[in-house]
């Protein structure tokens, strides 16, 4: 990637709140039409990094662009959409009223009917916001966010409270953004969520990215790998074995983690002759997640 399809960047920027670091030294980049995910624990800065990069927070030390502008300024602002956590919107205004007075603020916004469309939200459109359902409530959110035609949308949680149906419909709305080259900066508990959509994932840790890459890279840096099997050989022989990180049961089946997969599998084929259903598996996004957040603990603590 290079750097004219750079369109948000986060340089070196610190942010303390009184004897809070929210913000150490953050490195972020988004490029032109990209998917980038932003995991990590808890209190990390995955929403103080967004909201240095829509200018509503400002960077003690080091500089937030968007645009190759201040954030602040409105020619970048008129660019990007964003559906925050908390949104606190005027419960008596009707979706409809919500999503044109939105409209308003652009150029050259997408038509109320398109936008409720691609949001899911049309037969809401005659409802009081106030009295929606959680999860209806964030699907007009992203329409609001979506109805300026923007170049970047960020989205922060964007599915929290939604059930399958109205998670996978989001989904699909964020991929047609994506298809018309809308950058996209998520932030999101939910790994399967980066996992189908991002095309990069950044792992903050402490106010820093401590990892970034592509799923498969984030993952591929993570040598574990998942054995699922029906045998008779007893954990407590199992997790004697070199080389075994972990092994749990699941629905009868016993999981074994480890790095070493071919090793194990061949011990427990020799150990068990009736051995069945074997499969092995890479880990998903989620083990490698815990794995380099976990190294980083580890890696403070030592320090
Ligand atoms: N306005 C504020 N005043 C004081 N502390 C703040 C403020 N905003 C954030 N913080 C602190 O900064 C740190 C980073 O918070 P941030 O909300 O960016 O984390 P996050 O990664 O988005 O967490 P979560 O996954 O829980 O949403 C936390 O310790 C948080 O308590």
């Amino acid at each position: 990637m290079n750097q004219d399809t750079q369109i948000a960047r986060l340089q070196n920027v610190r942010k303390r709140y009184g004897a809070v670091t929210a913000l150490d030294g953050i490195d972020l980049e988004v490029h032109r039409g990209e998917v980038l995910a932003l995991l990590g624990p808890n209190g990390a800065g995955k929403s103080t990094s967004i909201a240095m990069l829509l200018g509503l927070q400002r960077p003690d030390v080091g500089s937030a662009t968007l645009f190759d502008k201040d954030p602040q300024a409105i020619e970048a602002r008129r660019r990007i959409g964003v559906m925050l956590q908390s949104a606190t919107l005027p419960a008596t205004l009707k979706v409809g009223e919500l999503i044109r007075l939105t409209a308003s603020y652009y150029p050259q916004p997408r038509s109320l009917m398109a936008c409720a469309e691609l949001a899911g939200v049309v037969d809401l459109l005659g409802r009081q916001y106030g009295g929606l359902s959680g999860g209806q409530q964030r699907r007009v959110q992203f329409a609001m966010a979506m109805v300026g035609g923007p170049d970047i949308l960020f989205l922060d949680e964007p599915t929290v409270g939604m059930d399958i149906d109205a998670r996978q419909s989001l989904w699909a709305a964020i991929r047609h953004m994506v298809s018309e080259g809308c950058a996209v900066v998520l932030t999101t508990h939910y790994l399967e969520e980066a996992e189908a959509l991002a095309d990069r994932v950044c792992v903050v840790a402490a106010g820093k990215v401590v990892s970034q890459g592509t799923v498969d890279a984030l993952r591929a840096q993570v040598a574990l790998r998942k054995i699922r099997c029906v045998t008779s050989v007893s954990e407590t022989v199992i997790s004697s074995w070199e080389g075994v990180a972990s092994i749990e049961i699941h629905h009868g089946r016993k999981v074994i983690a480890t790095a070493d997969a071919e090793g194990v599998v061949r011990k427990l084929l020799a150990a068990d002759y009736a051995l069945s259903e074997l499969e092995v598996q890479r880990a998903g996004l989620a083990e490698a997640f815990q794995e380099i957040t976990r190294s980083t603990d580890t890696a403070k603590e030592a320090a």
